[in-house]
């Protein structure tokens, strides 16, 4: 028999994932598997219960929530060496990650691909001894993702993000950085970088072009310094996927990249505050095993 663990946010998203549970339950079970659940209470109790999990053996591990539970998860499993294969239900309110997987935003068509897909092996990012699956980066208006309060995000859903946007706007400026990637250098002032994983990023979805999942490879973007016309423009842009056409837009793809600043940067790991600059990442090229709908499908 297999055996696999539910680790679900009760307040991510919509928070209507309990009321689906007993029928999760009987469907894993219809397929094989032996399951329990278990609901958080707090910030970074997803990362205690994937790491139980692990010392349990657990086969599979199923994260239920937004990006940021995920993101725990993730951050348990990999204190490990054995790990179980990772299956992710959406319930967040924008849910970056399983966008750019293709995993269905439905509940049960979700709960689909984790039992009649396959294993995939997708990149994982490090920095500075923590973990991350889509995209971490400094900038005011990263900071959006975790200022925008969870109630707002229950009640209106990602619009919450824009109020919070918008709101942040007067303060985003521009700070120096030092970039060191594979043998070369980037310094300049900058309104914005961010290190991506994926191309579904804070709801964009043409973010960065083509960006492979197992290639081993980071897609950075930098917003150079720019008024703030010409940055409703890049916005604007961005929104078509044609951001990098725009000279203040750069693009660089590398697996080992070192940040620094002389001021002090916030950074962002997956939408959550990740400590500050300096900091050294490094792409783990396909450590991470997920269930992803069939190549065929
Ligand atoms: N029982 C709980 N009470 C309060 N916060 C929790 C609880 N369980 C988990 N959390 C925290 O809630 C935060 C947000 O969760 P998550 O990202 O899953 O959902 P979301 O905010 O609705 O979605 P999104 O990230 O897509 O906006 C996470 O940082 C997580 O640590």
């Amino acid at each position: 028999m297999k055996t696999a663990r539910i680790i679900y946010n009760p307040t991510a998203g919509k928070e209507t994932f309990q009321a689906e549970l007993p029928e999760i339950l009987s469907r894993l079970e219809d397929a094989g598997y032996i399951t329990s659940a278990h609901r958080t209470t707090e910030k970074g109790d997803a990362t205690v219960a994937a790491k139980q999990a692990c010392k349990l053996k657990f086969d599979l591990v199923i994260a239920v929530g937004g990006d940021g539970t995920v993101n725990e998860v993730i951050n348990g499993l990999f204190q490990f060496e054995q790990r179980p294969t990772l299956g992710v239900i959406p319930m967040g309110t924008v849910n970056d990650f399983t966008r750019a997987l293709g995993i269905p935003s439905n509940i049960f068509e979700a709960l689909d691909v984790i039992i009649n897909g396959e294993n995939g092996n997708i990149d994982i990012g490090h920095m500075n001894g923590k973990y991350f699956m889509n995209i971490a980066g400094a900038g005011k208006i990263t900071e959006v993702s975790y200022e925008a309060p969870s109630r707002l995000k229950t009640v209106i859903g990602s619009l919450a993000y824009y109020v919070k946007g918008i709101e942040l706007i007067p303060q985003i400026s521009a700070f120096p950085i030092r970039i060191e990637y594979d043998d070369e250098v980037y310094t300049g002032k900058v309104m914005l970088f961010l290190i991506g994983l994926t191309n579904s990023i804070g709801g964009f979805e043409k973010l960065v072009p083509d960006a492979k999942l197992d290639d081993g490879k980071f897609s950075i973007l930098i917003l150079e310094e720019v008024n703030l016309a010409e940055l409703a423009h890049v916005l604007t842009l961005a929104m078509r996927g044609e951001h990098l056409k725009h000279s203040k837009v750069k693009f660089i793809s590398a697996s080992s990249v070192n940040v620094s600043s002389y001021e002090t940067v916030q950074l962002n790991l997956d939408g959550e505050y990740g400590g500050r600059l300096p900091a050294q990442f490094k792409n783990l090229k396909q450590a991470l095993e997920i269930r992803m709908k069939k190549e065929a499908d």
